[in-house]
């Protein structure tokens, strides 16, 4: 599936004017659509417009010409072929509740681009727009991957993966986010792509914590690797394919995170590493730590599967000031000593699960028919 060459350009809208809101809509005019932004903030709204500059969250970044701007939503969406979203996940609700009745009996597709879960419910992003603005999942689709905002708007060349469903919307969807610099890739696990997103941001603030206090290279590669373990075997237990924790929006999007300053969530760890409070964290964020306040969801429902996740028990434990950051480790200290398999409960990890690549391959292959956008799996 191609855009005919020579058709007019694609309408698209962005609602959320922040760093990646801001940054998937550049992907997207240089993927050659015309792009409205949505910002909650006039100021920001005229800024991006006129002066296509987002000057506090993509500091030194010029936005192509065919990005607008407005604070007035139903003007965002008007006419729009594809919205996307890049709201933080616990303000997403609200938002969805003024959009739902300038979009009834629309079909165009959703795209979520946030990674995490509302702390409330548990519920991942695409179950709270299917939620809100009652529609057919098949028109959901999620987009994921290691994408550091002001890397991608620097345009270092980079991948994602657009998650639904339903493949023809996938297609739809990653046919307008990609560019010279941005290559989308296709799978149909929505639920791990999601869960991929927000279990690596608890793991880049332990692995922030890790630097907080100072330890090296061994520390951390323990616990990415544990976490990776960890983010496998909470996610298939939610329905998640395995493999999909090991593709872009998993270990891409977990290596991405954990070793980059840029990211929010590392820094809210290094912070806590620090010694500060998780109130003083909080208060010196600038930007959106998704993490911050998915760990306790996430908690939850890994207790309610018997799932067990020992680095992220720990994040909590910070968080929560009842642990001493030192005592991070990849593993619970008041472990038994019975030692344990290193392997994911479902025997992926560096190991088995050839025969489903294969099938998984050759079924990816007949669903894209060799053209278009293809999976990003092993
Ligand atoms: N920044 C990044 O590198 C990436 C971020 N994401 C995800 O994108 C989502 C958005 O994050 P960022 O753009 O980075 O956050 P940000 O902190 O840079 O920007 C958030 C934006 O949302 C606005 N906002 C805050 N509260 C709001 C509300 N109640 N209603 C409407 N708008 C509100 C803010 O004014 C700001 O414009 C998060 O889920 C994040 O995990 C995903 C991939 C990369
Ligand atoms: O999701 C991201 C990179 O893929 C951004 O991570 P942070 O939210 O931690 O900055």
């Amino acid at each position: 599936m191609t855009r005919r060459a020579g058709a007019r350009p694609a309408r698209v809208a962005v609602l959320g004017a922040g760093s990646w809101g801001t940054t998937f809509g550049k992907i997207l005019a240089d993927g050659g659509s015309d792009v409205v932004m949505w910002a909650r903030r006039a100021e920001l709204a005229s800024e991006i417009h006129t002066g296509k500059r987002n000057s506090k969250y993509l500091p030194g970044i010029n936005l192509p010409r065919s990005m607008s701007a407005t604070a007035q939503l139903e003007e965002a969406i008007d006419g729009a072929e594809q919205i996307y979203l890049s709201i933080p996940s616990q303000s997403l609700r609200e938002n969805l509740k003024v959009l739902r009745p300038m979009l009834v009996g629309s079909e165009i597709p959703l795209v979520s681009l946030m990674k995490g879960v509302e702390k409330r419910s548990g519920l991942r992003m695409s179950q709270v727009i299917e939620q809100e603005m009652a529609c057919d999942p098949a028109r959901i689709a999620v987009a994921s991957g290691p994408n550091l905002a002001l890397e991608i708007a620097q345009e270092q060349p980079t991948a994602a993966v657009i998650s639904s469903i339903d493949a023809d919307t996938a297609a739809a969807v990653a046919l307008l986010a990609r560019n010279r610099y941005f290559r989308t890739f296709v799978n149909s696990d929505v639920i791990g792509t999601e869960f991929g997103g927000v279990l690596k941001n608890l793991i880049a603030v332990a692995i922030g914590i890790v630097d907080g206090v100072g330890y090296g290279e061994n520390t951390k590669a323990s616990i990415i690797t544990r976490g990776l373990v960890e983010m496998t075997d909470f996610a298939v237990a939610q329905g998640a394919q395995s493999e999909t924790l090991q593709g872009l929006a998993g270990l891409g999007d977990l290596i991405a995170t954990c070793q980059s300053p840029l990211s929010r969530n590392n820094t809210a760890g290094r912070l806590l590493g620090q010694g500060y409070s998780f109130q003083d964290v909080v208060s010196q964020m600038q930007q959106t730590a998704e993490g911050l306040a998915s760990v306790a969801p996430v908690l939850q429902l890994a207790r309610a599967s018997g799932v067990e996740m020992p680095i992220v028990e720990q994040v909590k434990r910070v968080l929560d000031g009842t642990m001493n950051p030192r005592e991070i480790a990849p593993h619970l200290t008041t472990d038994d000593d019975t030692p344990k398999g290193e392997r994911t409960q479902y025997g992926q990890a560096g190991g088995g699960g050839a025969l489903w690549r294969s099938i998984q391959r050759a079924l990816d292959q007949l669903r894209n028919g060799g053209g278009g956008p293809r999976s990003d799996r092993p």
